[in-house]
């Protein structure tokens, strides 16, 4: 079949979510630099990278379809985290995150017609208390590395998960039902 919608990103994740919507789709990889501004709000960068990389998506797009585009950070106590630019920064963060409440935020973006929709769906979730032996195995598994916070709940990182209150998906990478509304309401999905 061929595809009615673009999605731009590299995420493996992303990509398997989206696909579990049962739409096709193809991939576009626009290049857009991540970097907070100067008091920008977290919901307010993570909706604006979202943005930024489906209307990047939308310029590079060989066919005129909508764009799809998400963007995750992890909040902790007000301060945005990213993913880690090496191992002290990844360490520096699950220790931030051990025994702790924090939240992820998850911006979807879709560009079609012109214009530019999106959602936000933000995410409550509680860390157990990490040892410094488990973060330094955590690590070394080299999960950490590519993931917003520095963990995937979704692999070894599930482990330190000890409640989450909101979208699981959302948390991964792409929230399934609030992209479905997305999509619906833009009329990429029917039925
Ligand atoms: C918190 C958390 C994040 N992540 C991932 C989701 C995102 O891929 C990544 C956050 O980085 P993003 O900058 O949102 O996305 P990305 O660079 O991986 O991909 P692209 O911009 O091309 O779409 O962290 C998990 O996989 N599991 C988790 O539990």
């Amino acid at each position: 079949m061929s595809a009615v919608l673009y999605l731009a990103s590299a995420s493996p994740r992303r990509r398997e979510l989206l696909a579990l919507l049962e739409l096709p789709f193809e991939l576009v990889l626009p290049d857009v630099e991540e970097r907070r501004l100067p008091h920008e709000a977290a919901a307010d960068y993570v909706r604006r990278l979202a943005r930024d990389k489906a209307l990047a998506g939308a310029a590079l797009a060989p066919r005129p379809l909508p764009v799809l585009a998400g963007d995750t950070i992890v909040v902790v106590d007000g301060e945005v985290l990213e993913k880690p630019a090496h191992e002290a920064d990844g360490l520096a963060m699950l220790r931030r995150l051990s025994g702790r409440r924090h939240q992820v935020m998850t911006a979807m973006a879709l560009a079609h017609g012109g214009g530019c929709d999106g959602v936000l769906v933000t995410t409550e979730v509680s860390f157990r208390p990490l040892t410094e032996a488990e973060m330094a195995r955590y690590w070394a598994s080299g999960e950490p590395a590519d993931k917003a916070g520095g963990y995937g709940i979704q692999g070894l990182g599930g482990r330190f998960v000890a409640r989450i209150d909101g979208s699981y998906s959302a948390v991964v990478g792409l929230p399934l039902v609030e992209t479905e509304a997305l999509l619906r309401q833009a009329g990429v999905l029917s039925g």
